[in-house]
């Protein structure tokens, strides 16, 4: 380093490590900006030939200034393997810099949220045990860092996190100095939250913290608690909350942090990470202790180290088994609402059409060449479902989420199936569909094509199955005709198929619009009527509507139905397009929602909830059924960009 000043322009900061002045400046170049919030913005750097980050605090006042040096007497003696490591500082006015090293793998909250990074049961261990350490380290410096989350812990290529962003950290000792009134009045050390938009802060804030009570090493105890639970679950705090009036209101984002606020000082916590996560019991048992209501209750980061030693050595031993990681499901938080997940246990056979197993990996590539256009957009697919069986009592609706089919990874396949007369032409079609997508695939078929011969397919497969029961019945079932609408998107590359057969609907949210991508095939609709009565159909107005046949179907094409084939047609129309910037995502839902929820309802409430496809899915089922849907509702979402569940949120 060619010059280096070991005190700062005022004299109250010193080190004899690091630099706390850049000379000469040109050593120094600020490349892009990587991130610019309230109270910074992050640069890359150059530094002397080394890639850096550039930290660029917004001075505005005095007092800003004094808190500049403050952070840079904290960073400067601080000096711990889990901890971001101040390389140099300038503070000479006009220019106040921060030099950090560069983390390749960004913040915690990117890589749970954005890049949805789910990592195994050791990993998270080992980050817990490394952010333990680093707190603890500071609190036996007597220093406070009041800003533990996500989006302040960074990650180095091989994941260790690294504790950073000492703009709230304060030694405890001037903490109890502060006059408790003046800081009520200004606001101030409680930082972000009283910021605009600063919800993101009052996720991991203490309770006692958002009774403006004085803030102890317990805070940070709290803050640890909530982090670590979102790093095991994956989940953003309070979002996946449905059956709190509080957490409906997370969602909206609109007048949240009152509300909110009460909660969690009167006992809100976000869900725990347990079993249903793969999380050990111990692990489960501690986070909660350390985001108790009373700060005393607690324990300190030296009892939460020995307790995280103590889970590791019981994990490696083998006392733990490590469970298997289950994506979580939403039954728990639903019940209250009355809406109900789509259970498992289905009576018709899993396995349905042809056996494909050996042929996924042989046609993927093939329709990969035909459709890549080198300079069009390729999507960057996230989905998540609902299904709620609303009123009903069973549940009739299927659906199928293959966002990369048979491992081909420009190929997703999505489905909603609506069954009626039973749910058994929906549960067979669930695997038949995709199964006989592949196999047209496999026989040299265009992606129309076989995306077509997948529904007539799995019609008569389904419609030869039923007979073969009936058979095996022996006469002893009648009037059994079960049948289903479907609607399927498949996606290979940014070519989009949609097919439809039935009343289940496909949308597009193109250019912020409602598009739609499906038109309902009901008896309403007078060319499918004559259509039906063309192919011998009888089409009568019976009770409220248009119905065919003496089953009184309402819908005009489906799988199954065999009572009421040809005029009932499986034949889908399908809608082709080839995507562009413009296009964020898709809803694909059963008539469930479309009776309470129109195209464009739905894309704007998907717009103003948080941007994670489980959630938005959920988000629209149960905005339906509290409309008095009385129907089984499923969504599918399929977001198209890159999308960060934070993005609303903060
Ligand atoms: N050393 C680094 N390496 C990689 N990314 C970094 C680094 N420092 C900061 N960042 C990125 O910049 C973001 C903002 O940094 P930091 O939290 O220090 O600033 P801030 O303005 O105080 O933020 P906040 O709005 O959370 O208070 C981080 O969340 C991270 O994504
Ligand atoms: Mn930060
Ligand atoms: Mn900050």
């Amino acid at each position: 380093m060619s010059s280096s000043s070991t005190t700062c322009f005022r004299g109250c900061c010193s080190s004899d490590r690091i630099p706390l002045a850049i000379v000469p400046k040109s050593s120094l170049t600020l490349l892009s900006p990587i991130a610019s919030g309230a109270e910074s913005t992050v640069y890359q750097a150059r530094f002397h030939g080394e890639c850096l980050v550039a930290k660029k605090p917004r001075l505005q006042t005095s007092d800003d200034i004094d808190r500049y040096h403050t952070e840079l007497q904290l960073l400067s003696k601080i000096d711990h393997p889990n901890i971001i490591k101040l390389v140099a500082a300038h503070a000479q006015p006009p220019d106040y810099f921060f030099l950090f090293p560069m983390y390749e793998q960004g913040n915690l909250s990117q890589a749970l949220h954005i890049k949805e990074w789910s990592p195994p049961w050791e990993v998270i261990a080992k980050i817990c045990l490394q952010l333990a350490n680093a707190l603890g380290y500071l609190h036996k410096l007597g220093i406070l860092h009041r800003d533990v989350k996500p989006a302040n812990i960074f990650l180095d290529s091989e994941m260790n996190a690294y504790l950073g962003d000492f703009g709230l950290a304060m030694l405890e000792k001037d903490l109890q100095g502060t006059n408790l009134q003046s800081w009520k009045s200004t606001g101030k050390p409680t930082g972000g939250f009283y910021k605009k938009n600063m919800v993101g802060t009052l996720l991991y804030m203490a309770p006692e913290v958002l009774r403006k009570q004085v803030q102890t090493e317990k805070s940070d105890v709290y803050g640890f608690a909530v982090t670590i639970n979102e790093l095991a679950t994956g989940v953003l705090p309070y979002t996946d909350r449905r059956t709190e009036a509080q957490a409906h209101t997370v969602l909206e984002m609109n007048y949240t942090e009152q509300q909110l606020t009460v909660a969690i000082t009167s006992g809100l916590r976000p869900v725990l990470a347990d079993a249903q996560w793969g999380i050990p019991s111990s692990l489960s048992s501690l986070i909660e202790r350390c985001w108790n209501d009373d700060p005393k209750l607690r324990p300190s980061f030296h009892d939460i180290l020995e307790e995280l030693h103590r889970i590791c050595t019981d994990l490696n031993m083998g006392r733990i088994r490590d469970v298997k990681k289950v994506t979580h499901d939403s039954n728990t938080v639903s019940a209250n609402l009355g809406v109900q997940l789509q259970n498992d246990d289905s009576h018709w056979p899993r396995k349905a059409g042809p056996n494909t197993k050996d042929s996924v990996l042989s046609w993927g590539p093939s329709w990969c060449k035909r459709s890549v256009d080198k300079t069009a957009c390729t999507p960057t697919i996230s989905s998540g479902f609902f299904a709620a069986r609303g009123g009903r009592d069973t549940m009739e609706d299927s659906c199928f989420l293959l966002p990369q089919v048979g491992g081909a990874t420009n190929i997703s396949l999505f489905g909603v199936l609506d069954g009626h007369r039973g749910p058994e032409a929906a549960e067979y079609a669930t695997h038949a569909i995709p199964n006989h997508l592949i196999a047209r695939a496999d026989m040299g078929c265009s992606p129309l094509e076989a995306l077509s011969a997948a529904f007539t397919d799995t019609d008569s497969a389904f419609r030869h199955e039923l007979d073969l029961q009936r058979q095996r019945s022996k006469g002893q079932v009648k009037n059994w005709h079960p049948g289903c609408t479907a609607a399927v998107v498949l996606l290979v590359n940014n070519l989009l198929l949609v097919a439809n057969a039935g009343d289940c609907r496909t949308i597009l949210c193109r250019d912020g619009q409602a598009t739609a991508l499906s038109k309902d095939h009901t008896a309403s609709c007078c060319t499918e009527r004559d259509r039906v009565t063309s192919l011998g159909g009888q089409v009568t107005w019976q009770v409220d509507t248009w119905r065919v046949g003496t089953a009184a179907l309402q819908v005009t094409r489906s799988i199954g139905d065999d009572d009421l084939k040809p005029a009932v047609t499986a034949e889908p129309e399908v809608t082709e397009l080839i995507l562009t910037e413009n296009d964020e995502f898709l809803i694909i839902a059963s008539d469930g929602l479309w009776d309470k929820i129109s195209n464009e309802e739905a894309v704007s409430f998907v717009k103003d909830t948080v941007k994670e496809p489980t959630m938005s899915s959920k988000r629209l089922a149960t905005e339906a059924v509290e409309r008095g849907s009385t129907d089984n509702i499923t969504v599918i979402i399929v977001f198209l960009k890159h999308v960060s569940t934070l993005e609303r949120v903060f």
